[in-house]
């Protein structure tokens, strides 16, 4: 599962376990990205890397990776796609999406390679239409999972605001922020 994760929250927490016991896989791979070309993202990718690891330390079927945090430049999927199979040449690649950034799919650096590397999950997310129009079926699968209203731009928003983000993230990355001053300027 690719994401900025600035911060993780439990939208992302819930959509991946799902995921994970619809699909019988045997392990979910969280990709914090290094610098997207269609975000401006200010967080360090360090910071995001670790609460994404906090987050998932609970669940043993859960993992971080750290190939598009490690790779120069910018990130793209299809890269990322590459390196998990270098790295996992046995392993059948499945690629998790919401219904927001699998409706931008086409735009993606690419495209018609991606999906020969992995098949695609696209879940449900509230106030997004799920759909596979103009996608290549057989490679993308649509899953829905219950419905949390979370963004990460709203948790950031929240503690810029002095509004807390308990239970929206886990305990751990709400402590991580706090102690680590984040998202208190910027929304
Ligand atoms: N609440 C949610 N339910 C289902 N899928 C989600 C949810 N939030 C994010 N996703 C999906 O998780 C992946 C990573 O999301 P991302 O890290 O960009 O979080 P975000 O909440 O969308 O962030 P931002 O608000 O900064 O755009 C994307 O494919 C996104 O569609
Ligand atoms: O490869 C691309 O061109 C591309 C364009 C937009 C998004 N993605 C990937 O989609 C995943 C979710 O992106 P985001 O912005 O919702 O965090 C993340 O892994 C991104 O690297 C990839």
């Amino acid at each position: 599962m690719g994401g900025t994760f600035d911060p993780i929250h439990h939208g992302h927490l819930v959509a991946a376990s799902e995921v994970a016991q619809s699909f019988d896989l045997d392990e979910v791979i969280f990709v914090p990205t290094g610098q997207p070309w269609h975000k401006n993202v200010v967080t360090p990718a360090e910071h995001r890397y670790l609460m994404t690891v906090i987050a998932t330390a609970s669940n043993p079927r859960f993992t971080v990776s750290r190939v598009d945090v490690d790779r120069q430049g910018t990130t793209y999927t299809i890269d990322t796609l590459r390196d998990l199979h270098k790295e996992r040449p046995e392993a059948e690649l499945f690629f998790i999406t919401g219904a927001d950034a699998v409706a931008q799919i086409l735009s993606w650096k690419d495209v018609k390679e991606l999906w020969s590397l992995a098949h695609f999950v696209a879940v449900s997310r509230p106030g997004h239409t799920l759909s596979v129009s103009g996608l290549p079926h057989q490679d993308v699968s649509l899953l829905e999972v219950p419905a949390l209203a979370i963004s990460s731009t709203d948790c950031r928003s929240r503690v810029s605001r002095g509004f807390p983000v308990w239970y929206l993230v886990p305990d751990g990355v709400v402590q991580y922020i706090t102690k680590h001053h984040l998202y208190r300027s910027n929304a």
